[in-house]
């Protein structure tokens, strides 16, 4: 398939010079040419939102002066066609692999990526301070914030509308915010502001009818239909939307697939001056029929696909996630306490919430994406008794931190958070890691942290948090474990306490063949168990980092040369750390090696590489523990002694 148009684009400055009517076939081009490399990636990527934006992409590239002007793109899983239009067309098949370039916008890597996104419902604040920015320093520049129905549901978004839309010093930004509705997040969207939306479109450019908006739609076909409009609707009060109660001129809803549409109502909202505020209707999947008929389903693809035939689930019964381990225990537990209350930030696929949501629809919550709200919402549940749930990827718990610290830990409540995709995600790369919450979690007083080895401990530490008392994390990474048998049987883990899962025959004090103790948190504990075997170390499966067994870990350093702790978080402040502060309280000086997540962002990639980059793979483990404490060529000299 060749795209006889998108191959002379290299720069949005190409495109501007396209005649105005090649800009529908351009657009063709652009989404099949998404549609074709995507399914022909083998780590897939986001797919509904990218073929929903193609129109509006070229639309805002070939009206808005960009770089100069700034687009800032909200959670920017939507652009794939914004980077194919701004120089990365050949690379568009690398995308999310090792080495790629990254799904998200990334400033390191486009002058045309002027924000950073990932995590949702930044891009208003960020515009508004380019807004601002040009002001203070008397640029002419504009900036515009596309974001998502889902993402407009977040805080942070309505934070940024009801400080960009009054003047700051007598300074008014001209920052233009898109609303991308298509009604859809990741799953069918939730909460008053979906409703409110869908009141906008069924009024059907009722704001076309309002003076501020009418200017903006002059020569547009919308124009001519709002004027009858208008005169249909004389005389009926026509009420001012939320966005314009926040100082925006609110334009639409317009069609996010029409150019004649887009184009010259872009054209006038760019040459006006102030917030404006423009409401474009899109479908999640444009372009797409599958995807159009199921944009839930086709979010995300999940590696290479047939076009013709769509995402189909592998043959071979895979092994189950940690997300399945935790749907399923979910609905297990929901089952014996009728106290539980599942909680989800907009993210019920991704947290394997599906089927809980289907058999006990009264006690699942999706709040959006709103995480301060969903913890918090938690802790009122358990002042009342019940027992919440709060189901969040490790990264997006990060947004809700005080609420962690000040409504739930501070008052001691028993809220249980099931901290999926913990550690390296792989292919969303650094917006999306999970490598913090061991070290920001155990240092708040009453919370517990636990870090379940495999499918089976997961299981058990999950209803080991459930029956807690207070606050507690179980984490676990995203994708499969070791494959070990899941006991359906659920019994508690002896708390704050570790096992030995292989015992050395080293003998201790020995010149050059020290006797190491590996203690593992959560799934690396196997990789340790590889290397161990190499090494004749022991190794223990610690399970908890908070309250940590702290008696294992004095007897291990007491009878061992050495010391190794492991963990897929960051080393600072993680669960090397807590092992540290217990053997320095204890007056210990046995030698600690501590492996981990270096101090750095680490950037996307397949997880084995990654891993392996961090010598968190069983030969790294390995070398690292003869760099550091000698070893395997003593061990095999004593042998030969012996
Ligand atoms: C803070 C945060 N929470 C959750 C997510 C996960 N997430 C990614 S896209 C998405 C839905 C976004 O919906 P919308 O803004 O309407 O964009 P669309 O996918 O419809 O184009 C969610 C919840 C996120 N990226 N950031
Ligand atoms: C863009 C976004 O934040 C989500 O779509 C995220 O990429 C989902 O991650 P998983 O694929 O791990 O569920
Ligand atoms: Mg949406």
């Amino acid at each position: 398939m060749n795209y006889p148009l998108l191959r002379g684009i290299d720069s949005p400055a190409d495109l501007r010079r396209l005649p105005r009517a090649d800009l529908v076939k351009l657009a063709g081009e652009l989404r099949a040419y998404v549609l074709d490399t995507l399914s022909n990636s083998k780590v897939g990527g986001h797919l509904g939102s990218n073929l929903g934006t193609v129109e509006l992409t070229v639309a805002l590239h070939y009206v808005f002066n960009t770089p100069h002007d700034r687009l800032v793109w909200d959670v920017g899983h939507q652009t794939y066609p914004h980077k194919v239009l701004t120089g990365r067309r050949d690379q568009l098949g690398t995308i999310r692999h090792l080495g790629g370039i990254s799904g998200f916008p990334r400033r390191d890597e486009s002058e045309y990526d002027t924000f950073g996104t990932g995590h949702s419902s930044t891009s208003i604040s960020a515009a508004h301070g380019m807004a601002m920015a040009a002001k203070i320093k008397g640029e002419d520049r504009k900036a515009v914030a596309i974001i998502g129905d889902g993402a407009m549901t977040a805080g942070m978004a309505f934070e940024a509308l009801n400080n960009a839309g009054v003047p700051h010093g007598g300074l008014m930004g001209d920052l233009l915010v898109i609303l991308n509705d298509n009604d859809m997040s990741i799953s069918p969207p939730v909460g008053a502001l979906n409703k409110y939306l869908a009141r906008l479109m069924s009024g059907s450019f009722y704001s076309a009818a309002r003076e501020g908006a009418k200017s903006v739609l002059k020569n547009t076909p919308l124009y001519e239909f709002a004027r009858r409009f208008e005169e249909h609707t004389k005389g009926m009060v026509v009420p001012g939307t939320i966005f314009e109660e926040f100082g925006f001129n609110y334009v639409g809803p317009i069609d996010g697939h029409d150019l004649d549409a887009l184009i010259p109502t872009l054209e006038n909202l760019r040459d006006k001056k102030g917030p404006q505020f423009l409401h474009v209707v899109t479908k999640k999947g444009q372009g797409y029929k599958l995807a159009e008929a199921d944009p839930v389903k086709y979010h995300a693809a999940p590696g290479k696909f047939d076009p013709a035939v769509g995402f189909v689930k592998s043959a071979a019964p895979a092994k189950p996630t940690f997300t399945q381990i935790f749907g399923d225990w979910l609905c297990d537990m929901a089952e014996q306490d009728t106290r539980l209350v599942g909680i989800t930030p907009a993210m019920r696929e991704g947290s394997g919430m599906v089927e809980f949501h289907k058999r006990f629809p009264s006690r699942y919550q999706d709040v959006g994406i709103a995480e301060q709200h969903a913890v918090t919402v938690a802790a009122g549940l358990a002042c009342e008794g019940l027992k919440p749930v709060v189901a969040i990827y490790s990264t997006f718990l990060q947004r809700a931190y005080d609420q962690l610290i000040h409504d739930v830990a501070l008052q001691d409540l028993p809220v249980l958070f099931a901290l999926d995709r913990a550690g390296l995600v792989g292919a969303d790369g650094a917006t999306h890691a999970g490598n913090y919450d061991i070290a920001f979690t155990r240092c708040v007083p009453k919370m517990a942290v636990l870090t379940p080895a495999d499918e089976n401990e997961c299981r058990q530490a999950l209803f080991t948090g459930f029956q807690h008392q207070g606050p507690v994390t179980v984490r676990y990474p995203r994708g499969a474990g070791a494959g070990v048998e899941v006991q359906k049987q659920m019994q508690a883990l002896p708390w704050g306490k570790g096992e030995i899962r292989r015992e050395s025959g080293q003998p201790q004090g020995r010149a050059g063949s020290p006797r190491i103790a590996i203690l593992a948190f959560g799934t690396l504990l196997y990789p340790a168990l590889a290397a161990a075997e190499q090494l004749d170390a022991t190794v223990a499966n610690m399970r908890f980092v908070k309250p940590l067994d702290q008696e294992l870990v004095l007897e291990l350093a007491r009878s061992h040369d050495g010391l190794v702790t492991i963990e897929d978080g960051c080393l600072m402040g993680g669960a090397g750390s807590a092992v540290l502060e217990c053997l320095q309280a204890a007056g210990l000086q046995t030698p600690v090696l501590t492996l981990g997540l270096p101090d750095e962002f680490i950037e996307h990639g397949d997880v084995p590489s990654l891993m392996s980059q961090c010598g968190l793979d069983a030969a790294g483990i390995e070398q690292s523990i003869l760099k550091r404490f000698g070893g395997r060529p003593a061990l095999l000299r004593s042998a030969a002694n012996e």
